[in-house]
């Protein structure tokens, strides 16, 4: 398959457009065609070794939702005192979740025992099977605003509170918990940005030739 050049447009756009949603979300359900197209593309991700670590546990009930929500505030108050003064006025501002506003919820895990001790490609770095799945969330946020889903990631979470609500088994690592659904708008840059917590760095500083340059 060779790209026309409004098709690779279309690509860059979903991923300037692609947003960390946490407000906003519509109680609108998400069709489960689609919810079975987001998790295809999900599950489509490179992975090391072609392991597939990945299970996705899709969550559509209020009441586990709210479960997790707890979860979430006992673990932001924690979070918040971590900030020192203005920084933690500023923290408790802010919406970092839309658990229970978005109607669906998706909890990624990772099976780092899947396929064997010995993985192609994870033989000197053990942790590239957890890459795998971060792989996965990627195609996953990028599925979701093509299809003009919002997505925000949840990582303010005790894992346990996932393991206990979800009943995951132990062996199995949690990578993620994800609220995803339609929205009224998608914010044109990213709300930490727009609050002022934290700017976008200059991909010139980012980017280094032949060898690692510090900051101009
Ligand atoms: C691994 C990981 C974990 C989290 C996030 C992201 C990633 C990659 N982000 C979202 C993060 O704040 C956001 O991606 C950046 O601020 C950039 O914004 P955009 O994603 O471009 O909108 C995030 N946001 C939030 O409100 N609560 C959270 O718990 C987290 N956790």
């Amino acid at each position: 398959m060779h790209f026309q050049a409004h098709q690779r447009d279309a690509l860059y756009d979903i991923i300037f457009n692609r947003r960390d949603v946490r407000r906003d979300f519509l109680p609108t359900p998400v069709p489960e065609d689609v919810v079975q197209r987001l998790l295809t593309a999900a599950h489509h991700a490179p992975s090391v070794g072609f392991m597939q670590p990945w299970d996705f546990i899709v969550i559509k009930n209020h009441a586990t939702r709210a479960k997790i929500k707890n979860g979430f505030l006992s673990a932001n108050e924690a979070s918040a005192q971590m900030f020192e003064g203005e920084r933690q006025t500023l923290y408790r501002s802010l919406k970092l979740e839309g658990i229970e506003e978005a109607p669906l919820g998706i909890c990624i895990t990772c099976d780092r025992s899947r396929t064997g001790n010995v993985v192609l490609g994870r033989t000197i770095k053990p942790e590239m099977d957890l890459y795998s799945a971060v792989c996965a969330v990627q195609n996953l946020w990028l599925a979701a605003r093509a299809e003009n889903l919002g997505m925000g990631w949840v990582s303010i979470l005790e894992d346990q509170v996932l393991y206990d609500t979800l009943n995951i088994p132990e062996h199995l690592d949690i990578i993620g918990y994800f609220c995803i659904g339609y929205v009224k708008a998608f914010q044109a840059s990213p709300d930490l940005e727009q609050v002022g917590w934290q700017n976008r760095r200059s991909l010139e500083d980012a980017i280094h030739y032949e060898s690692w340059q510090p900051d101009s």
